[in-house]
């Protein structure tokens, strides 16, 4: 794991202020070496000091600047809450919110253009992979977003989540990670080489403190993408600590 990993926390549709103050108190003691990440629910987003040593994001973001979208949140309004992140394309808003490709593209780039760093997700389901469809699934999620916009990869993060790792308690082994991973890596070379080689690649589904080391070690996996054992201040510290090499 050559790139400075960066460890995300996506709450999803949990936590309150009481979370906000002991995941800050924690992950206070943690070294630079590490890039760490919390993505709350929005409304939480002001709870966070201004000082930390941790990056906000959102969890989602809408393609349009402002205007008559009701219930969306723009690049800037996330900006104005101290984010600097935003998850894109999660594939329970893919799932519940009927998010195609097309508009998850379209997020990255407004994303892009308003300065902050969008995380996009991608994988494939558990039919999707016991019919060996996972490369092709993988390809198409990323060529919707890049093969017409290839200069948004340079200012990217990839998480790859496969969704039968979800939640499940059942990651993908090391191994399997890494092996997807070194195809995501290499199919985003055919849109940009050298960005290729410096973006961070997370792994996401089912990490925690007892299997994270192990993904870690793997040379294309640079970080992670944690829910449910991210609301766990401690254990998300020793993720993080796992993280350096
Ligand atoms: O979806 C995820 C993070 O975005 C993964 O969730 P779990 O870590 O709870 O499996």
């Amino acid at each position: 794991m050559a790139l400075k990993p960066l460890i995300a926390a996506n709450w999803k549709m949990n936590g309150n202020r009481e979370l906000v103050s002991t995941v800050t108190e924690a992950v206070a003691s943690l070294s630079s070496a590490v890039d760490v990440l919390v993505c709350p629910p929005a409304t939480l987003l002001p709870a966070f000091k201004v000082q930390r040593n941790f990056a906000l994001g959102g969890q989602d973001v809408s393609a349009a600047q402002a205007g008559a979208y009701t219930g969306q949140l723009s690049v800037a309004l996330l900006k104005e809450a101290s984010a600097s992140y935003c998850l894109v394309g999660h594939s329970e808003r893919r799932q519940y919110q009927f998010e195609s490709d097309s508009l998850i593209a379209q997020k990255v780039a407004a994303a892009i253009a308003g300065g902050i760093t969008p995380v996009l997700c991608i994988g494939e389901t558990l039919a999707e992979r016991q019919q060996e469809k996972t490369e092709q699934v993988l390809a198409k999620q990323l060529a919707a977003v890049y093969a017409s916009q290839p200069e948004l990869l340079s200012k990217s993060v990839i998480a790859y989540e496969p969704i039968w790792a979800i939640g499940t308690g059942e990651s993908a082994t090391p191994e399997q990670a890494q092996l997807t991973h070194a195809f995501i890596r290499a199919e985003l070379s055919r849109y940009d080489a050298e960005a290729a080689t410096q973006l961070r690649i997370l792994y996401g589904g089912s990490v925690n403190a007892a299997n994270s080391a192990a993904l870690f070690a793997q040379p294309d996996i640079n970080g992670a993408l944690v829910g449910g054992a991210s609301l766990k201040p401690d254990e998300f510290v020793q993720i993080c600590l796992s993280a350096k090499d």
